[in-house]
């Protein structure tokens, strides 16, 4: 017990988060809890167990853990972190004097088409009400306003897009949420907090130059201008090495992910497909060349397009195409062999010979030939065209990739197909071309970075955590119009999205693998379909800035560990899960409805809830990648995101406080029964005790079941029989020698033990608050971790001063003794 084990250990975001939500197995959920014992032989961990003297020295100042890395960065620095004041105090605040709490909000791509937005916004507390809010700051001496003391934590990075024709669109955007003066949740958070008013904002493409007036008169601020190719490198080097399954491969309709080694990054060739295309050969941060580039680009097929279709929008162009024929505008070599293919030179007969070739013919009009037609055509040629051109540069450098980035893709699988085709074509199999999820985004991103403040560019994979879209209710956009800030605009939305539902959660028609596989593709097949909506269709969650998401660093083996446990690439397993999840949906939004008072509106939002987190269900079932790689966690992260966006903060709260009220009552009684035990069997029904307890969660059905079959201390007690040794993973005797000793060896104590904390209920309150006091009593002082968010019935770091306090209430012999646990508060 005393070691980790396999899938069971969590993940300590230095935020504090203890992410390990995805504990969930068939049937049950795995044990999430964990114990760490560090013993003085320890001193030379990350946990720093210097100058600690079990609960004495009232007025002391005492270094806490560090474990924050090199850089400046948003993230929490535990430096000179302190524990403040008397530590006979119950639950001392500790002191983060290096957190910073400066952040710049938001930086800007205004190229020829589109202006790109990357904002950041940070966590709010939304997980309890003010008026808890207040006792747990009363309990934690956090006085209001002293934001230092009580830092808010992490954040999330929000990808925003608008035509730059629109530019007034998106001025209003960036004043409704204020972002140029630092965003309005900071200052609803703290309304004391100052506001900028002469704000710089980051700013890169031609628009920053053309727009700078514009800026200044309409909201106040100067832009920052950044050149566009450091941008766009800046921005692909990050994404490249910060965000999982990033990139990825599109050949026949298969789109795969592929894992970049950072090591092996560079060189490399980046494509940036927008109103025109750059290309730059990148040979490491910050070193690059533009070495080629084409004025055939995004803006040519929109534009050309528009002129000969009369479309109102990319989307619907784009859309014509997925009907159209090209055969009947391109002259192909079949056109011109009599059907034949020119196979000496690897020709087949309907390779395109010359793109829109057969309209030279003097008998037809523009009005004679089909739009879609005329869109496919365009589009083949273009793409066809930029894949080739960059081949041919990747051929000059000898680089064997090539990303492509830049919203003329726009997540479009023929599109990519097509320069796919045509880069393998011309080398061979050489090269390989590879797309980015955030495609659009590249310049925008290098532009947020380069505030010198943030030192994002050393942020390492696993520091962004990419939750998902819920939809476009968030972005603006075409659909809806405005952004959209207020929830009931959020429930209208989702409520029309229903309606348009399988318009717009049908999947990016996928491209048929029709591929001749001699230089030219058959027409493509997915006739009818449409693509997503602008927002949803963007491909790319909002990325959450966990600034320091560490593995643990006390794992026996931490660079193998992997929160996801269970990958949902396999789609019987993503169906079993699906299946489990949609079952489990009417219960949860009736729980989450009577968390909040089984009001009027609270149902409204439960059923926009439900439609919301069921049409992403259906768009994950068919198109398990939609967000990069789809494991268990993502899925489970998701539902209790999607819970937060129709603001149900604690939908399992009155259960979890049922549960907690019940295990507290009859704790007394848990404890006198074990105090007459001997040493030995207590540490052993201790131990038991943490494992039966686990049962306790209301994710597993069998736990569920349970709950209408006996009292919680009945259903404890049968569990703890039921345990049979040795348990699945099982070093008790180990931990127990640890512990107890044999014949002289009487062991010292340990200094101090972190014990992560799983469910309310009886699991904190029988399993784990016994062992805590345990360790206690020996003189190990002990450190409870828990979720900073709601998850199921999860308790929170927030819920634990609570539950610790009532504990030690009823514990009396031994309640002066709870006072020393620490709680390792998951602030957000
Ligand atoms: N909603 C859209 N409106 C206009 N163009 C779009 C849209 N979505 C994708 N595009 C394509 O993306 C291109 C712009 O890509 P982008 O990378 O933003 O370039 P730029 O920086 O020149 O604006 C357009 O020329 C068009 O081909
Ligand atoms: C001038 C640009 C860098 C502007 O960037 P954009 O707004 O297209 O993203 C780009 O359009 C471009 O590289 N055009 C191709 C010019 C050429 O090399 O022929
Ligand atoms: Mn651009």
């Amino acid at each position: 017990m005393a070691g980790l084990s396999e899938g069971q250990t969590p993940v300590l975001e230095i935020d504090g988060t203890l992410n390990s939500n995805d504990g969930n197995s068939r049937g049950n959920k795995g044990n999430d809890k964990a114990v760490v014992l560090v013993g003085e032989e320890n001193s030379n961990s990350n946990i720093d167990t210097q100058n600690q003297q079990g609960g004495s020295g009232g007025g002391s100042e005492r270094e806490m853990p560090s474990m924050h890395r090199s850089g400046s960065r948003p993230q929490l620095d535990l430096s000179k972190a302190a524990i403040q004041g008397n530590f006979e105090v119950k639950n001392p605040t500790i002191l983060l004097p290096n957190q910073s709490d400066d952040i710049s909000h938001l930086a800007l791509d205004i190229g020829g088409s589109l202006i790109k937005l990357v904002y950041f916004s940070r966590h709010e507390d939304q997980s309890i009400d003010d008026k808890r809010k207040k006792t747990i700051n009363e309990r934690l001496g956090i006085s209001n306003g002293n934001r230092r003391s009580y830092p808010i934590l992490g954040g999330r990075l929000h990808f925003v897009k608008f035509e730059t024709t629109k530019i007034n669109e998106c001025l209003d955007f960036i004043h409704s949420k204020q972002l140029h003066r630092g965003g309005v949740d900071s200052r609803h958070w703290n309304p004391g907090v100052q506001v900028n008013d002469n704000a710089v904002i980051k700013a890169t493409g031609g628009g920053a130059y053309k727009f700078a007036d514009l800026f200044k008169e309409r909201l106040g601020v100067s832009l920052d201008k950044e050149d566009e190719m450091d941008c766009l490198v800046a921005g692909a080097n990050f994404l490249l090495k910060a965000i999982r399954h990033e990139a990825f491969t599109h050949m026949e309709g298969q789109k795969e992910f592929v894992q970049i080694d950072t090591n092996d990054l560079f060189p490399y060739l980046l494509v940036n497909i927008g109103s025109g295309v750059s290309m730059i050969k990148v040979d490491g941060d910050g070193k690059f060349e533009r070495v080629s580039g084409t004025n055939v680009g995004g803006g040519t097929y929109w534009g050309l397009g528009r002129l000969l279709t009369k479309c109102k929008s990319f989307d619907e162009l784009l859309e014509l195409s997925q009907r159209g024929d090209n055969s009947t505008i391109d002259m192909l070599v079949g056109d011109i062999y009599g059907g034949m293919d020119y196979s000496k030179i690897g020709l087949s007969a309907s390779t395109i010979a010359s793109s829109f070739g057969k309209t030279i013919s003097d008998k037809k009009e523009l009005a004679d030939y089909r739009p879609e037609d005329i869109s496919l055509s365009l589009l083949r040629m273009i793409s066809y065209n930029i894949g080739q051109i960059s081949y041919l540069n990747a051929l000059r450098f000898g680089l064997k990739r090539i990303f492509f980035g830049g919203f003329f893709i726009r997540g479009h699988a023929y599109t990519m197909d097509t320069i796919s085709f045509a880069v393998q074509f011309w080398s061979k199999g050489e090269a390989q071309a590879m797309f980015l999820r955030h495609e659009g985004f590249l310049g925008a991103l290098g532009a947020f970075m380069s505030y010198e403040k943030h030192g994002l560019d050393d942020l390492m994979v696993h520091q962004l955590v990419e939750r998902f879209p819920m939809g476009a209710p968030y972005t603006g956009g075409r659909i809806h119009g405005p952004p959209l800030g207020d929830l009931n605009e959020k429930i209208s939305w989702m409520e029309k999205f229903v309606l348009k539902g399988t318009e717009i959660t049908a999947p990016v028609p996928m491209a048929p693998s029709g591929t001749t596989g001699l230089g030219g593709f058959e027409v493509p097949l997915s006739k009818g379909s449409t693509l997503r909506s602008d927002a949803s269709a963007l491909n790319v969650g909002v990325l959450h800035l966990v600034p320091t998401l560490e593995v643990f660093p006390l794992l026996a083996d931490p660079k193998m560990y992997e929160p996801n446990t269970i990958d949902l690439a396999d789609h019987s397993e993503l169906e079993y899960w699906f299946t489990v999840l949609s079952e489990h949906l009417p219960d949860l939004v009736d729980k989450a409805v009577a968390s909040e008072g089984g009001t009027d509106d609270a149902k409204r939002r439960g059923d926009a809830f439900a439609r919301a987190f069921s049409a992403h269900l259906a768009r994950l079932m068919e198109e398990p990648a939609a967000y990069g790689k789809l494991g268990l966690a993502n899925l489970l992260e998701l539902r209790e995101e999607c819970l937060r966006e129709f603001q149900f903060l604690d939908a399992y709260r009155s259960i979890k406080q049922r549960e907690n009220e019940a295990s507290l009552a009859v704790l007394p009684d848990l404890l006198v029964e074990l105090d007459s035990m001997s040493k030995e069997t207590r540490l052993l029904m201790l131990i038991e005790g943490v494992l039966a307890a686990n049962i306790f969660d209301w994710g597993s059905r069998a736990c569920v079941d349970l709950y209408h079959k006996g009292t919680i201390i009945e259903i404890y007690r049968m569990s703890r029989n039921k345990m049979q040794r040795p348990w699945r993973v099982d070093d008790f005797d180990a931990f127990k020698e640890r512990m107890l000793g044999s014949g002289d060896n009487k062991p010292r104590p340990h200094k101090r033990a972190l014990l992560f904390v799983d469910n309310s209920g009886a699991d904190v309150v029988l399993g784990m608050l016994p062992l805590a006091r345990e360790l206690l009593r020996r003189g190990t002082e002990v450190v409870l971790v828990a979720n900073s968010l709601p998850a199921l019935n999860d308790i929170t770091a927030m819920e634990l001063p609570d539950i610790v306090a009532e504990a030690a209430k009823v514990v009396s012999v031994h309640g002066h003794l709870m006072a020393f646990i620490l709680i390792l508060s998951l602030l957000f």
